[in-house]
């Protein structure tokens, strides 16, 4: 029989699918199964032009048949089969698509199932098969014939017997090698995994005789090997049910088949576009944090089908980082896909649905804040922390969608609030959205420098979490009010009593000079406080750097060469009796007063949770303290 060449591109276009295209050769099973939807698909469109053709959807099967003795795997389906002509041109020549010129031909409204488009997706089989063997009999068509190819040297067609109209694909496994078993893939368990992560949405069934252990009939405790054919795949995606069909247990059901997560969802978010660009997505905010969700390790991105085809497990360009922890899938007809199906072509419609589902999640998440609080607090005690970096990152650039989705913990409420909710209830003399660092609330209540905000009435944001006040600082403002430290030089607070202060600035001058000298470099300036009310001394700054900035900066790796300080100022309360007995003690006994500065400098270390540079000194200095009164 004379053997047929493939025209001369075509070789060297085989060549490279088969060792260039695709990464991952298991995928040669998702080509094969995606060809035969296709080919039952076009049965289905057929009948529904043609009358005199029913499409009877139980008479409609994909089948999997592995054989470990003539190591072959053979995809077989009851679609429209292909004539001689066909098997010549559609399998003859690469890159010719017969499924796509089947969509043409047939102007289909509603055609976009229809998977194949580039007519490549066949060839994926020579990944995994020495020897390709295709028996088809086409619809309407008395002959069957059989199409046979080793790969780059041509293909042979000639008549077969074959009685029931579909095509039947036949692989001759290659042999094995050291970096790949092909016999894997007559494996029962992996043909199953494969089916199910690839091909699990395809719309008829995909059988497989499958071994399982049961019970022996009539004994308790004995079990036998039994064979049946079962259906592999699940059929119908979720996705494509009417909301109203759906119960909320279905989407739970779905996160947990799709091991989305082990916890359960807080909200599910299903949306279903059939605009200019269509397509279904089923996203999840899952209730907890993944174990690695913190570090570099974790991947962000959702499922990506085309037409109910897996084609990327993780896409990282549909989730914006500060949505990292959303899970789901999203499917559409839409995507330009490359050949390969493994990578997006830089693609306008990706982006698109991108910038629909990043509204969509901001949109529900603040309905949940406004409907349903406590799972809001549930959700954000997770995954707050993620959209405070949001805000940070990229230098702001995504503030305005977040900052209405930030809490933080007030004084006054004692528990979390937003910044629309802070703002909002602002007496009319205060200008400024204050807030305190710390490492607890509790310690924050404590602070010092919280006295004459509190004395006013103001309300008190509590950061926590060491990213909080870098989030802040790329926010500026929320409503106009710009946000203050409670701990910076100048509080914004219109002075009652400007004289007094200015006396006493100049009374204590020489006193503050000195303990400024002894101090030497530690601290800007040292001065009377004026937020002070019963503690005797604190720590203010001044400039961008806070203390709890120069912590974070500090801790992190590479910070030995940095070095960054905040401007300190070592803030006295001057009616205190500690202050009253400084004073004396400097009027008589400079080497005293060194000792009593050190020692309120260290307190004002110890009360930033900062660490006493040189703790034996200070314990000394305390010592020597007691042993003089
Ligand atoms: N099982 C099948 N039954 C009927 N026709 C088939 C079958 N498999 C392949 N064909 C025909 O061969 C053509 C080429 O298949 P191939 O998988 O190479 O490309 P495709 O499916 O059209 O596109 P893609 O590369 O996007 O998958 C198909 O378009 C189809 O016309």
């Amino acid at each position: 029989m004379e053997k047929k060449q493939f025209k001369a591109e075509s070789k060297r276009l085989l060549d490279m699918m088969i060792h260039s295209v695709y990464s991952n050769r298991e995928i040669f099973l998702r080509e094969l199964i995606s060809n035969a939807s296709d080919a039952i698909d076009k049965i289905y469109y057929k009948a529904l032009t043609d009358e005199s053709l029913t499409f009877d959807k139980d008479r409609y099967y994909i089948k999997i048949i592995p054989n470990k003795e003539n190591r072959t795997l053979t995809v077989l389906d009851t679609g429209i089969g292909m004539t001689e002509e066909e098997l010549e041109h559609n399998l003859g020549t690469i890159a010719k698509s017969g499924s796509l010129a089947f969509k043409q031909q047939n102007e289909m409204k509603d055609g976009h199932d229809i998977i194949g488009q580039f007519g490549v997706g066949f060839y994926s089989a020579f990944m995994v098969a020495d020897e390709v063997t295709v028996r088809s009999k086409a619809l309407g068509s008395g002959k069957a014939f059989e199409w046979v190819s080793q790969g780059a040297d041509g293909y042979t067609i000639k008549p077969c017997d074959k009685t029931d109209v579909g095509t039947e694909i036949i692989l001759k496994l290659k042999e094995n090698t050291e970096d790949e078993n092909f016999d894997d893939y007559l494996e029962e368990h992996r043909l199953k995994a494969i089916i199910k992560k690839y091909s699990d949405f395809i719309r008829y069934p995909i059988k497989m005789t499958v071994t399982e252990m049961k019970p022996k009939e009539g004994s308790d405790n004995e079990f036998e090997e039994v064979k049946e054919e079962q259906v592999i795949n699940s059929m119908v995606p979720i996705w494509r049910k009417n909301k109203s069909e759906l119960k909320q247990e279905d989407y739970e059901n779905f996160y947990r088949e799709k091991r989305y997560g082990f916890d359960k969802p807080l909200k599910h978010i299903h949306i279903q576009v059939d605009g200019t660009i269509r397509y279904n997505a089923i996203l999840f905010i899952p209730e907890t944090i993944p174990f690695d969700y913190y570090t570099k390790e974790y991947e962000k991105g959702l499922e990506l089908y085309s037409n109910g085809v897996l084609i990327m497990e993780k896409c990282p360009d549909l989730l914006p980082d500060y949505f990292s922890f959303v899970k789901g899938m999203v499917d559409s007809e839409d995507l330009s896909l490359n050949i390969s199906r493994e990578m997006l072509q830089q693609d306008r419609q990706l982006k698109v649905i991108a910038k629909n589902i990043k509204n969509k999640i901001k949109k529900e998440l603040e309905n949940l804040l406004k409907h349903d609080r406590a799972k809001y607090e549930t959700f954000y005690r997770s995954f707050g922390r993620q959209l405070k970096f949001g805000v940070y990152n990229e230098f702001g650039q995504d503030k305005d969608v977040l900052q209405d989705l930030l809490m933080f913990y007030s004084s006054k409420e004692k528990k979390w609030v937003t910044l629309d909710e802070y703002v909002s209830r602002m007496p009319e003399d205060q200008q400024y959205i204050y807030y305190a660092t710390g490492e607890t609330h509790e310690r924050i209540d404590k602070l010092p420098q919280t006295e004459l905000i509190a004395e006013k009435g103001y309300e008190i944001l509590y950061f926590t979490e060491d990213v909080d006040e870098f989030a802040i600082k790329m926010l500026k403002s929320y409503k106009d009010k710009e946000f203050k430290s409670v701990a910076s030089g100048d509080l914004g607070i219109e002075e009652d009593d400007n004289e007094t202060a200015e006396t006493e600035a100049k009374e204590n001058k020489a006193l503050f000079d000195y303990m400024k000298e002894v101090l030497s470099g530690k601290v800007k300036d040292v001065r009377a406080s004026k937020r002070l009310k019963t503690h005797p001394v604190c720590f203010s700054t001044e400039g961008e750097v806070s203390i709890e900035m120069e912590k974070v900066l500090n801790a992190m790796p590479n910070a030995d060469q940095q070095q960054i300080k905040a401007d300190k100022i070592l803030e006295l309360n001057v009616h205190h009796d500690v202050f009253r007995s400084l004073k004396a003690t400097f009027a008589q006994d400079k080497e005293k007063a060194k000792l009593y500065t050190n020692i309120l400098y260290n307190q004002a270390v110890l009360i930033e949770g900062l660490s006493v540079e040189d703790p034996v000194a200070f314990t000394n200095d305390i010592c020597q303290l007691m042993v003089q009164t």
